[in-house]
């Protein structure tokens, strides 16, 4: 079974979207759009703040696949096996899906930038509030719906752990493919200090672009190698039938306005 993000109401949101969609594609009224530039100095430390609990469950871990935007390692959410607490949040939530964002050269590819600096990608957790809703297609359309942890990569020594990731990627090269993809702990993708990061309310960042995220963004970025890196770009946004086939880089959303919105932080 797949998790229930890929039930083909997600297939046909994201097909909707031309690869190279990176238009403003404004929600009417939407005052809690991200991404976002978090600006350091006008984050404020709120004490209130607990510490992350992730217990994921690596057997839990199903398929990865090209859904012709990034790529997605898709997690069985029938049960409370992978789930998120604390931080910010007062419900469970339960993981969904990994995916990634990046640009096509290491200068720019993460979609929150931190005193508008880039990462060369930015790893995205999506979790969906499971004490309040039976379902993450229910649970999108919730102001607290959703909760997406984002990791920044950045170019150094390989990562070990997302090797077995990054060998997986030649089979699903081209969009709407898939392949089984079983034990992968997302907990290795976390960056040691979990304990500092920036929270605050916002969107997905590709359509439905609903405004049912709390966003955790960590502190701590996680290194991949130069490598790594390339090979994620080897995917394709299209698929095999198509003539011409384009890489799938940039596959980012421009900054949004934060509308006055306050981003917290759980360190000084
Ligand atoms: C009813 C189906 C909705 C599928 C929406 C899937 C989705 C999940 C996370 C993100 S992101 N980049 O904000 O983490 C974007 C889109
Ligand atoms: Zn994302």
């Amino acid at each position: 079974r797949r998790c229930n993000l890929t039930a083909c109401s997600s297939k046909y949101v994201l097909s909707q979207m031309h690869p190279m969609w990176q238009g403003p594609l404004a929600v009417p009224g939407g005052d809690r759009q991200s991404p976002i530039d978090i600006v350091v100095r006008k984050s404020v430390f709120d004490s209130e703040l607990k510490p992350l609990v992730t217990d994921y469950d690596p057997h839990t871990c199903q398929q990865i696949w090209n859904n012709g935007y990034s790529f997605l390692v898709e997690y069985d959410d029938t049960t409370d096996k992978s789930t998120l607490r604390g931080g910010p949040l007062r419900d469970k939530f339960r993981l969904c899906q990994f995916h990634f964002h990046w640009g096509e050269s290491n200068a720019w590819g993460s979609e929150h930038t931190v005193d508008r600096r880039l990462f060369p990608a930015e790893l995205h957790l999506v979790h969906w509030n499971s004490d309040k809703y039976s379902l993450f297609e229910e649970a999108v359309m919730e102001e607290n719906g959703l909760a997406v942890i984002g990791v920044f990569l950045k170019v150094g020594k390989r990562h070990e752990g997302l090797q077995k990731l990054v060998d997986a990627l030649p089979a699903i090269r081209h969009k709407d493919s898939v392949v089984e993809f079983n034990r992968f702990d997302p907990a290795c993708l976390l960056p040691v200090n979990t304990d500092d990061y920036w929270t605050y309310h916002g969107s997905l960042t590709t359509p439905p672009l609903t405004e049912s995220v709390s966003w955790i963004v960590m502190k701590q970025h996680i290194e991949v190698s130069h490598d790594q890196l390339a090979v994620f770009r080897s995917l394709l946004f299209t698929s095999a039938e198509e003539d011409v086939q384009k890489s799938m880089v940039n596959n980012f959303r421009v900054q949004q306005s934060p509308c006055g919105r306050t981003v917290r932080s759980s360190f000084t």
